[in-house]
């Protein structure tokens, strides 16, 4: 948690200036080499005409003494850093190859694809090693052989690179861009499936660089998946044994007649011949990884929720020989993910949202009680150095942004010392709380409070609640997306509490607002809102409230149940939750909580908002973008329409070509900008100023 500030944001601050902010680098994506002697990290930035957010790849010193350095340098950007056993670095990038002098991808004087480039151990040029003309997805190395596997979408029926880039051709040089569907669904997020297909591709050992002047060999990809078909495609979920002989990997099953499931399927690399590893029809299978002898694997078992049950997650341990599954966290009242063997097999280390926290835990394999192994901060990319000596991961809370740490293996109770970072931050605006408050049946509900420098009993902050998505979700990490410190520097303080259903407080916790949002979930908001505004620091007659998706949601049915808040901000959100559920990419998700609306109107009866459109009095501005596929536009339209209709003070901020996020610091930025002119309008009554490039 950062200290109380004693001073006023400097002007310098980055929170304080929406440019400055949209250039702090962003890192993502930790991998360990092989050896334990390197880490590679993927680190954002702004490209040289600041539209686009472009990474690059950075080597961070796992034992902490040299400073973060660059290794990849090029306009597209460099990403999925993976490393190969002989110490090369594989990663993946649309850069153009030099050698061929034109784009790595479908033909001369296109965009290149994103294709599969190798930095030698011992630095130099990277050089270009596989390319589809679908693009390079997921990349696979196995432990001990180096050995490749990489998933790239295929055209159906194309047998080979050649015959697949022909099929895109014709389309192109038709003119047909259409898609014909036989099967739900028929998007993902704001990707059209089909009509190509994800697929399964072996590369093997990778060709050693080739001596001067000898042409280099061209890898040759065999399909372990020639039959994968829209929607059925293979996921990015994929993992070798070490040996490199088998590979496991999720797949997506038909399950009803509309419905969908994940299974785990093994695969042998050398044939293509595969069997169902875990198929469980009332689960959905993912995070597969192999033991380090390659004798098991674990995988998370999300269990499929029903009208009356949310879904609740174990860890499984599989037998890869018999295929015999056991729980590995029998009983643990948290969802565990992204679950790793340590080095020698016995222990299995996996995160989980805890009480505000993302922590690391750790279990035996053999099954038992999990032990959490770190206090504060959320942690991704965990990586288990081979000899057992540490583990990596990102670290990120809501007050640090993401960055390298090493870890004890054994240790509890752990804060871990950074590492050297490429992406560090200056002094924050404000300082970050920990609150709680109590809901009207006795159950707490916490939250993260932000207070702006110099908010007191004689200068109170006005209130901004801030409404997290999911909605099985917990505000624990750092978000550039929902930046409270943005906000801080504005002088208002952000509440961001987790109501029923968040993560991380239990099973009773997410049951209380099972199928019933506009209940426990809304009062418990309303318990966190009225134990904050008893501060004397924060300004209770100065709030306004916001949220994007669920969180959406839940501030458009804020705004048919109170008229607390001065204003609201309602982002992607559900507005008609009838037609949101039959229009949003996987029906069949949320059908299982709402059930039929032909068959079961109630709850969509009682917890669409839109039924209660005639309450609304607060002003509301409204954002989406239009490629949003998690939830349609429709919403936004009808919403819009509803208030315009009504008369209500509104505004909408629609993005023509954003999906279910903001993606360009542009578009962020004037993201920033609007929600903070519209709030000055109504929170502080200020004249609106309407941003200058909208
Ligand atoms: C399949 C699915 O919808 N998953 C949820 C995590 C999700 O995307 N929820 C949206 C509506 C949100 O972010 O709130």
């Amino acid at each position: 948690m950062s200290e109380p500030a004693d001073a006023p944001a400097p002007p310098s601050s980055p929170f304080a200036d929406l440019a400055a902010f949209a250039a702090l680098p962003r890192l993502a994506g930790l991998a360990l080499s092989a050896d334990g002697r390197r880490l590679a990290v993927a680190v954002q930035t702004l490209d040289a005409e600041r539209k686009k957010w472009q990474s690059a790849l950075w080597e961070v010193d796992p034992g902490g003494r040299r400073p973060a350095r660059r290794l990849t340098r090029s306009a597209p950007g460099e990403s999925t850093p993976t490393w190969a056993p002989d110490g090369s670095l594989l990663f993946t990038s649309a850069r153009p190859d030099p050698e061929a002098g034109s784009g790595s991808g479908t033909g001369a004087g296109e965009d290149p694809e994103r294709a599969l480039w190798s930095l030698p151990a011992e630095g130099g040029e990277a050089r270009l090693v596989l390319t589809h003309p679908g693009g390079i997805g997921a990349v696979g190395v196995a432990a001990d052989t180096g050995e490749v596997v990489v998933t790239a979408s295929a055209m159906p029926g194309a047998t080979d690179a050649e015959a697949d880039a022909e099929r895109r051709e014709r389309r192109k040089q038709a003119g047909v861009t259409a898609i014909l569907h036989e099967a739900y669904p028929v998007r993902h997020w704001d990707a059209d499936l089909g009509p190509a297909t994800p697929h399964v591709f072996w590369a093997g050992a990778l060709p050693a660089d080739p001596a001067a002047g000898v042409e280099r060999p061209a890898v040759e990809l065999r399909d372990l998946t020639p039959g994968a078909v829209p929607p059925s495609g293979a996921g990015d979920d994929l993992h070798l044994s070490p040996d490199g002989r088998l590979l496991v990997r999720v797949e997506t099953v038909p399950d009803g007649p509309a419905g969908r499931r994940d299974r785990l399927l093994l695969l042998e690399t050398a044939t293509g011949v595969s069997r169902a590893l875990v198929d469980d029809p009332l689960a959905d299978l993912s995070a597969p990884r192999f033991s380090p002898d390659g004798s098991a694997v674990v995988c998370v078992r999300e269990s499929m929720s029903t009208h009356d049950d949310p879904p609740d997650y174990t860890l499984l341990h599989v037998d890869v020989a018999t295929g015999a599954a056991r729980e590995l966290t029998p009983g643990f009242d948290r969802w565990p993910s992204a679950p790793q063997f340590a080095a020698d097999g016995t222990t299995v280390y996996f995160l989980a949202d805890d009480d505000g926290r993302h922590a690391l835990f750790r279990v035996p394999a053999e099954g038992g009680e999990p032990v959490r192994m770190t206090t504060d901060g959320a942690y991704s990319d965990l990586q288990v150095a081979r000899d057992g000596s540490a583990l990596y991961a990102l670290r990120s809370a809501y007050d640090e942004p993401p960055a390298p740490v090493r870890l004890d293996p054994q240790a509890t109770g752990q804060h871990p010392e950074p590492l050297p970072n490429p992406g560090t931050l200056g002094r924050l605006p404000g300082s970050l709380h920990e609150v709680e408050a109590t809901a009207a049946d006795g159950t707490p509900v916490r939250s993260w409070l932000v207070l702006p420098e110099g908010a007191s009993a004689e200068d109170p902050a006005p209130l901004l609640l801030w409404i997290h998505g999911g909605p099985l979700m917990s505000w624990n990490s750092w978000s550039w997306r929902w930046c409270p410190w943005v906000m801080a520097a504005r002088g208002y303080a952000v509440l961001l509490p987790d109501p029923a259903l968040s993560q991380g407080y239990g099973q009773d916790f997410v049951r209380r607002g099972w199928g019933a949002w506009g209940e426990a979930p809304y009062t418990d908001l309303m318990a966190a809102v009225d134990a904050v505004e008893q501060r004397p620091d924060v300004d209770e007659t100065r709030t306004a409230a916001m949220g994007g998706s669920f969180g959406g949601y839940m501030a458009n049915w804020v705004a048919t149940q109170t008229d607390r808040f001065r204003a609201i901000v309602t982002h992607a959100s559900l507005w008609d939750v009838d037609s949101f559920v039959g229009t949003t990419d996987a029906a069949y998700y949320w059908e299982r909580e709402w059930g039929d609306p032909l068959r079961e109107p109630k709850r969509y009866e009682r917890n669409s908002p839109h039924r209660y459109a005639d309450a609304i009095r607060t002003p509301m501005l409204v954002i989406h973008g239009d490629r949003d596929y998690r939830v349609p536009i429709g919403e936004a339209l009808r919403l819009w329409y509803d208030l315009q209709k009504r008369g209500v003070p509104s505004r909408f901020l629609y993005f023509p070509d954003e999906n279910h996020w903001v993606l360009t610091p542009g578009n962020a930025q004037v993201w920033y900008e609007t929600v903070l002119n519209f709030l000055s309008e109504h929170v502080h009554g200020q004249q609106w100023q309407r941003p200058e490039l909208l």
